[in-house]
């Protein structure tokens, strides 16, 4: 299938392109009446997520509603942990919960490598569906929570603002630690891999919760599984998004990564800086879409400016927030078309 707008794709290979090619995280949910009403349908998150045919609806909406350069495929980070046998409950208004945890090296016996043929084959059927929808108009991207994000959940059992249960088990039980973060990575490889056979045509890694880790922290318990995966995929280009981690963008523009994700608290210049000859992806503060359309074209155009035009995928530093107006989404996503093809 040939790519009518693989606009995205060339970017994030690094070839040099006509304009910015964008996106948004988070793109696929909420903000779109239209998800709403199949989320309605669907009765709850997780059967959305588990019914191909609605999934692939819901991944494409987006890229009619707002003309993006790309479609992400809707799930969720938290199938990983379930498909290794830690299933998980998406509560209204509060989000995702585990009934059950995984805190001790006991407790490993309950869990196994993820198979993602038979695991999450759910969403490699999304994906097929999806591609065959999408015709070739824009790239699919697929994508995972980076293991030390997966870990965070697993552990915890729920969100958290600090994260010290899963935080604490770094202190006083490593060797846990890495046991479950190696069973993590190891079946985000074969997820991965089977979304990329599947049709994927990028892959991003989410580290949500990357910033609330010390260097050192980072050093030992993400980056070096971060760096098995990048390493393994070999196939597409690798999107490293690690939320608040401002401190190891050097380390991680040493990766096998093609592109390196920022949040809005990382200056687009010290990060060309401290990331020469990678791709940047981000990074306007999402709540810069609850002001109005002429500032929001202002804002777009200062980082255009900052980014500069060439090696850069345009994209908000974080997920769009659910009570985001579409039509403040879709002046952002014209204006980078706009100000990044008049040169
Ligand atoms: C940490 C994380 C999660 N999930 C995800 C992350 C990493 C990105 C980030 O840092 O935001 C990733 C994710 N979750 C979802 C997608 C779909 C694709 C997309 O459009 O980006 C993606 C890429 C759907 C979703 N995942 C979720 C929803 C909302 C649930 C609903 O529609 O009922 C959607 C559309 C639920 C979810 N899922 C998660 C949380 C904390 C929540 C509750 C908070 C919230 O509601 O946003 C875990």
């Amino acid at each position: 299938m040939i790519l009518q707008n693989d606009l995205l794709l060339r970017t994030a290979r690094g070839e040099l392109t006509e304009r910015v090619p964008v996106w948004m995280m988070r793109q696929a949910g909420r903000v779109l009446a239209q998800y709403r009403a199949v989320r309605e349908r669907a009765g709850s998150f997780i059967t959305l997520a588990k019914t191909p045919e609605l999934a692939a609806e819901v991944t494409i909406q987006p890229v009619d509603a707002f003309e993006v350069d790309a479609a992400i495929i809707f799930s969720d980070i938290l199938v990983v942990p379930e498909a290794m046998g830690l299933p998980y409950e998406m509560i209204e208004a509060r989000g995702p919960v585990f009934p059950q945890t995984v805190r001790s090296s006991a407790d490993l016996s309950r869990l196994h490598v993820a198979d993602a043929e038979t695991d999450l084959g759910y969403v490699l059927d999304a994906i097929r569906l999806t591609k065959r929808e999408l015709n070739g108009r824009v790239p699919l991207i697929g994508f995972a929570g980076a293991p030390f994000t997966i870990f965070c959940y697993m552990t915890e059992g729920k969100g958290s603002k600090t994260f010290s249960v899963a935080k604490k088990l770094l202190y006083t039980d490593p060797h846990f630690a890495h046991t479950l973060l190696r069973q993590i990575t190891d079946s985000t490889i074969a997820y991965l891999k089977a979304q990329i056979g599947a049709g994927a045509d990028l892959i991003q890694l989410f580290d949500s919760w990357a910033g609330i880790l010390s260097p050192e922290q980072y050093r030992t318990f993400s980056l070096p599984y971060i760096k098995q995966i990048c390493d393994a995929i070999t196939e597409v280009p690798v999107t490293v998004f690690a939320k608040g981690a401002f401190f190891a963008r050097h380390e991680i523009g040493q990766l096998d990564c093609q592109v390196v994700g920022l949040d809005w608290n990382m200056d687009p210049a010290e990060s060309r800086t401290l990331v020469p000859n990678k791709v940047l992806q981000g990074n306007l503060d999402p709540c810069v879409l609850y002001a109005d359309f002429a500032q929001i074209r202002t804002e777009v155009k200062q980082m255009l400016d900052a980014f500069g035009h060439q090696h850069y995928i345009a994209n908000l530093g974080h997920g769009i927030y659910p009570d985001t107006d579409p039509d403040k989404a879709r002046c952002f996503v014209d204006a980078v078309r706009e100000l990044s093809a008049q040169r």
